[in-house]
């Protein structure tokens, strides 16, 4: 069960929380993957997560192939075969391209085979034409003698019928259509998409499309967050803007709790006088809040909560912040949903880079610092710190990735080693 205790105050009366202590809190209330699963034809399976294990309907190759332009022999007839004292072997056929074969390999014979022609029965190994030489129209010399086996692969080599191809819970890349493709399948069943609902609060907040009357600002944040869902390989419903009057504001995350799997919300997650975030997500409850405010910079003031079995996230207004917060925190909630294990709800791929500037950093807070990534040489990158405020969201669009300040640590030195999580 939840400590509400530990969670209740973001500004420390009651203590802000680790980073990876609100991601424990979240993953121990998470139930279980969108139970929904759907067939999809390879065309469309890309990105998708499998719901079931995919096993070999058959031996692929279904026979063993040449892997080499050549002649397949029998192994034993060229053994020893050299230059100085070459083998000799008669053409008695020829494999054709997409055609069965015709007649055996005899013992002292060999036919004529193209790269990923079938073996014909009787041989067992293919000596490449490299290695031989022709005497006539009906003989070779084999130059180079092979073993049984030589540049072919075997029937089933590439994968046993009846062997896993594939497991529950795998993210279908290009490499595993081409392996799906090769077996014949055309049909997989995959997980329903996580689906995730954003709003964004704020009275001063206008379509992108319009022009700002004082005081007003552009909708950053929703489409920012659409895109990383999309990113996450979520779908997404864009709630608009709705106004941070408990009124409107309560019934329009309710709708979008009704209708989605993860709902976000961004601005009023603070503690202004209209900062509704956390009086709503208590309210959509139970369980309600779990996490409100946390040791992060920038990000502290994070929410979040469940509705039922619907994680409900209330993102700091400042876009910065609010993408930070996606991707600790939502990315791998939609990772989990959409029924991937846990290490797929890692932030991102990483690299090494040394820092090009001393860091300081407030002890007892885990600093997400923006870098952008220059190559010194090959091996070795650069990473700029990308200084500014959570409101700059210039700053996160010139980042090529972030690294991270833990909390035991009050800085990071120049020329330091660090581990740069990528922005793709
Ligand atoms: N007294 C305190 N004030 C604040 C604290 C604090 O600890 N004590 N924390 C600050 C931090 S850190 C952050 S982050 C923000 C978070 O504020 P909210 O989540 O309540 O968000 P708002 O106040 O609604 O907005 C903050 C800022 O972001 C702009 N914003 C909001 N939504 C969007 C959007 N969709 N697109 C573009 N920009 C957006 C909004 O106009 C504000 O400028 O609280 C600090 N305050
Ligand atoms: O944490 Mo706020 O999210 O620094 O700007």
């Amino acid at each position: 069960m939840t400590d509400h205790k530990e969670t209740k105050d973001m500004l420390g009366r009651g203590g802000l929380i680790s980073v990876s202590r609100a991601q424990q809190l979240l993953r121990e209330n998470l139930r279980a993957p969108v139970a929904s699963s759907e067939e999809v034809l390879l065309a469309e399976a890309l990105d998708r997560v499998l719901a079931t294990d995919v096993v070999a309907p058959e031996n692929l190759p279904a026979a063993p192939r040449s892997t080499m332009d050549g002649f397949a022999v029998r192994a034993a007839d060229t053994y020893g075969a050299s230059e100085s004292m070459p083998c000799y072997l008669s053409v008695t056929g020829e494999v054709l391209m997409g055609k069965p074969c015709e007649g055996d390999v005899n013992v002292g014979c060999c036919h004529k085979v193209p790269t990923g022609g079938l073996i014909p029965a009787g041989a067992d190994s293919v000596v490449m034409f490299e290695h031989t030489v022709p005497v006539d129209e009906t003989m070779i010399e084999v130059v180079k003698g092979v073993g049984t086996g030589t540049n072919l692969i075997q029937s089933g080599e590439d994968i046993r019928k009846d062997a896993k191809a594939l497991p529950a819970g795998h993210r279908i890349r290009p490499q595993d259509l081409g392996l799906l493709a090769g077996l014949g399948i055309d049909r997989v069943k995959v997980v329903a998409p996580v689906r995730v609902g954003i709003l964004s609060t704020g009275d001063e907040i206008i379509p992108h499309t319009q022009v700002p009357k004082p005081g007003q600002i552009r909708n950053i944040n929703s489409i920012a967050l659409a895109g990383a869902v999309t990113r996450a390989h979520g779908i997404y419903t864009d709630y608009g803007i709705v106004s941070d009057r408990k009124e409107i504001f309560l019934p329009a995350v309710e709708k979008a709790i009704a209708e989605n799997d993860i709902v976000l919300f961004s601005g009023g997650s603070s503690v202004g006088v209209r900062d509704l975030g956390q009086q709503v997500v208590e309210e959509v409850g139970p369980p309600g809040i779990l996490v409100h405010g946390v040791t992060l910079k920038p990000g502290k003031p994070v929410l979040i909560g469940m509705s039922g079995a619907t994680p409900v996230f209330g993102l700091p207004g400042h876009p910065v912040s609010a993408m930070v917060c996606f991707d600790l925190f939502v990315q791998p909630t939609i990772a989990a949903l959409s029924g991937l294990p846990p290490e797929y709800g890692l932030p991102r791929p990483s690299i090494t880079a040394r820092l090009t500037r001393n860091i300081n950093s407030a002890p007892g807070r885990l600093d997400v610092v923006r870098v952008q990534l220059q190559q010194t040489d090959s091996k070795t990158w650069k990473a700029e710190p990308v200084l500014g405020k959570s409101g700059s969201i210039s700053t996160l669009s010139r980042a090529h990735g972030y690294f991270l300040i833990d909390e035991a640590s009050q800085g990071v030195q120049e020329n330091s080693t660090i581990k740069v999580f990528l922005y793709i």
